[in-house]
């Protein structure tokens, strides 16, 4: 199908071409009116319409020229809140100043869709609320609790300071170029957790190197976390696979690592 802007592969670029799934992204945040949204890689602005059209105060941020280039003849309501620029490499903080609380939404770019959950985790205390569509096995990944195989690295991170919601499955069909796989569409809101009550590095370290070996039980793979030439601790956490554990567990393994050091 013909395009305004030509889909370029490197980009992820699949453009949404069904208007109502866009309204449906779109209306996840309708409860969070009172806070500025930055929408990640806008396209030709399918779901930013939507998110005008409900009164958000919005910002979009796009790495491709071509679609800057179209949305600021098509969108004149966006001018000065058009961010050229990887979303990556944005000091969120800095276009947020003081603190400020503010939404991410997008029909996310695929081939990045972890490093920009990644990204968004830094700047947990100011991201209220963050929603949107990516590939459903990512999808999937993020809302996935303890005890389910699609557990990983971002749903323990992400589930220590967000609820995370899968919300619903989008099919091929409705994109231009069609992508390889279904999609889905999550919400996470931040939970009241402002403190995990661990060391918040070791945290990470712990649940990256656990499921770094996800095959092995946590005796294993965080061996050498524990300090050399001492038995491990004879606790029944570490007789446990990563995927096992909840969050709880994370912070308590952790709490176990830091007081056998
Ligand atoms: C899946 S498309 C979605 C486009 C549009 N939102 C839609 O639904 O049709 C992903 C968009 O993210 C943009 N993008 C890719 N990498 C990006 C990055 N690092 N920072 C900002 N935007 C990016 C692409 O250029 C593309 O417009």
């Amino acid at each position: 199908m013909e395009s305004a802007v030509k889909p370029k592969k490197a980009l992820g670029q699949h453009f949404l071409i069904d208007e109502s799934v866009a309204e449906r992204i779109a209306s996840t945040i309708d409860p969070w009116k009172g806070i500025p949204v930055l929408e990640v890689g806008p396209g030709m602005g399918v779901l930013t319409k939507y998110l005008l059209a409900k009164g958000h105060d919005v910002k979009v941020a796009e790495i491709d020229g071509e679609s800057i280039e179209y949305l600021r003849y098509n969108f004149p309501e966006l001018n000065g809140r058009i961010l050229d620029a990887d979303f990556l490499k944005i000091d969120l903080s800095a276009l947020y100043p003081d603190g400020k609380n503010f939404g991410v939404i997008g029909n996310y770019p695929y081939n990045i869709s972890s490093q920009i959950f990644f990204h968004v985790l830094d700047y947990k205390d100011q991201v209220t609320v963050c929603s949107g569509m990516l590939q459903r096995e990512v999808a999937e990944r993020l809302a996935a609790p303890e005890g389910t195989k699609a557990r990983g690295i971002l749903s323990v991170l992400l589930q220590a300071w967000y609820d995370v919601k899968y919300l619903f499955t989008v099919d091929e069909n409705v994109f231009n170029p069609p992508p390889k796989v279904k999609s889905g569409v999550i919400i996470m809101t931040r939970n009241d957790v402002t403190s995990l009550g661990c060391d918040e590095r070791l945290f990470k370290t712990i649940v990256k190197t656990s499921f770094g070996q996800r095959r092995k039980t946590l005796r294993n793979s965080l061996r050498g976390l524990f300090p050399a030439g001492v038995p491990l601790p004879d606790s029944p956490l570490l007789a446990l696979r990563p995927e096992q554990l909840s969050v709880a567990q994370f912070i308590e393994l952790t709490q176990l690592v830091s007081s056998a050091g």
